[in-house]
Parts: structure tokens; C-alpha cells; sequence
């Protein structure tokens, strides 16, 4: 990938701050991510990642800092408009309707992606051209001959891929990715893992993942939030090697 593109900061949260009642869920959280590359957030359970995200989507609001997307301040901007602006987000419970096929769940996030219009009359799911175009996304996440399966009929895994063709169909250019491996096997794990690195390139991802393995499989920076606070910033090796991650997280076991 061409190195200014890679430059480009595409997410900026600067001194984030949320409290809940007495629990300060995110302290002080400064944290970038750029075109091309995947930030891991890692930390324990209750550690401030999902509020760290919600507030970046636009969901609820900070108490006090700045969030920047591709140099523009979103920090008063809900979260439609955040999304209309190249933010997207795979959620930690599936949101997908489980009674449509995979492509009709792709064709619906189509009708309301960037470069559609179309007519409250007529039925979205009827049109060849955008079953064109949703197919495509299937193709992308490994899904092409699952197209016609109702997502309540597949399996965990599969699901998870068909959220992230979801995400994926409004042409974001960040996406957040919540636990994207949650309650999957080894296999399921491993593949979402290849189609992730796969796909690093075209976007900028904040992967918030439990999976240590997957997590040191692709990440290129991972921060380290402990009780809302950041406490790391590095490299794959630097974060297995930082003393108190290892206490705060990750245990000598992981190292
Ligand atoms: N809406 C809320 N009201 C009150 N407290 C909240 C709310 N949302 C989160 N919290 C608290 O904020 C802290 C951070 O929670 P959060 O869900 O962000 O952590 P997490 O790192 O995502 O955890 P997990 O890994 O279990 O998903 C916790 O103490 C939680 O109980």
C-alpha cells in the first residue's frame, strides 16, 4: 500500500471521557487509527471497550474530548451522519433479520448505502441490479452459495460473515469491529481470521476481540484499556512483552 495512504489517520479520538453514575468507564482515552491498518482493543471484561466504541459510533455521548473522522469533527454528530461519513460497525449481538436469506439482509443494507436511491413503492428485494451488487459482498465474505439461505438456518459463524458483508455493503472506510469472533469454534475463528487480513488493506479497523489469537494474527498496533484507562500502545511484541499487560491481562501463560 502507497505509505501516504497508509499515513492517512482516519480515526482520532483525543482525551475521551464517560462516566456512569461513579464508574468512569473511559478515562482520558487518546487513540488513532489509520488507512490500512487493524487496531486491536484488547482488555478484561468490563474494562470500558464496548462504551469506548459506542461513543465513536455516535450511540451515546462523551462527556468531554474530541472524536475525528478522516480530519473532520464528528464528536456532535449522531450517528447516521457518522455513517454516511465512512463509519462502520459490525455488532457484538447479531443484528441481522433472521427471517430474510443472506442476500436479502445484504440487499436491505444496500438501500441504504451511499450510492442508492430508491422507491419507497417498489421492493427492494425484487431488483436484479442490486442483487448483483449483494451477491458481490457475499462473494467477499466467503458466502457466495449461501445466498439464498434464510440467516436463521446458518450456522453461528456464517452469520457473523454475512454481518460483516452488511457492514461492508454501505462502503464504510473505518470499520468497528465488536468481538466479531464471539462464540465461534477454532475453524469459524480461523476463517473470519483469513478474511479479515484479507480486507486490511481497503479499510481502517478497530477490532475489539477477546480472542487472543486472532488478535496477535492480525493485529498492527493494540491498545490496552484497563478500568477505562489506555495503559499500552504498541506492537504485537511489545504488548506480549509490557509487564503490566502481562499482570493487568494477559497472564504469563498468554506470553
Ligand atoms: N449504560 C450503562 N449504565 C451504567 N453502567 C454502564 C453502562 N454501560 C457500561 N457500564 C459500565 O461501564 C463499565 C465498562 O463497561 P463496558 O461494557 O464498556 O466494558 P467492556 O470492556 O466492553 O466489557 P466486555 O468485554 O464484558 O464486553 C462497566 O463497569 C459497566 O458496568
Amino acid at each position: 500500500m502507497d505509505s501516504a495512504v497508509m499515513e492517512e489517520v482516519l480515526l482520532d479520538v483525543r482525551g475521551l471521557r464517560k462516566s456512569f453514575g461513579a464508574v468512569a468507564a473511559t478515562q482520558d482515552v487518546d487513540l488513532t487509527v489509520r488507512a490500512g491498518e487493524i487496531h486491536a482493543l484488547i482488555g478484561p471484561n468490563g474494562a470500558g471497550k464496548s462504551t469506548l466504541i459506542t461513543q465513536i459510533c455516535g450511540e451515546i455521548r462523551p462527556d468531554a474530548g474530541q472524536i475525528h473522522l478522516a480530519g473532520r469533527d464528528v464528536t456532535a454528530m449522531p450517528a447516521y451522519e457518522r455513517a454516511r461519513r465512512g463509519l462502520g460497525r459490525s455488532f457484538q449481538i447479531t443484528q441481522l433479520c433472521l427471517e430474510y436469506t443472506a442476500i436479502e439482509n445484504v440487499m436491505l443494507s444496500l438501500t441504504v448505502g451511499p450510492r442508492t436511491i430508491f422507491s419507497i413503492w417498489s421492493d427492494p428485494r425484487r431488483d436484479a441490479k442490486l442483487a448483483g451488487r449483494a451477491q458481490s459482498w457475499l462473494e467477499r465474505v466467503g458466502l457466495a452459495d449461501r445466498a439464498d439461505v434464510p440467516a436463521a438456518d446458518m450456522a453461528h459463524g456464517e452469520r457473523r460473515q454475512l454481518e460483516l458483508a452488511v457492514a461492508l455493503a454501505r462502503e464504510p472506510r473505518l470499520l468497528l469491529l465488536d468481538e466479531p469472533m464471539a462464540g465461534m469454534g477454532p475453524e469459524e475463528s480461523a476463517r473470519m481470521t483469513r478474511l479479515l487480513a484479507g480486507m486490511r488493506e481497503r479499510y481502517g479497523i478497530l477490532l475489539v476481540e477477546h480472542d487472543m489469537d486472532a488478535v496477535f494474527a492480525l493485529a498492527d498496533r493494540i491498545s490496552v484499556l484497563v478500568y477505562g484507562k489506555l495503559i499500552f500502545t504498541g506492537s504485537c511484541d511489545e504488548v506480549r512483552q509490557h509487564p503490566e499487560v502481562r499482570s493487568a491481562y494477559l497472564g504469563d501463560a498468554a506470553c
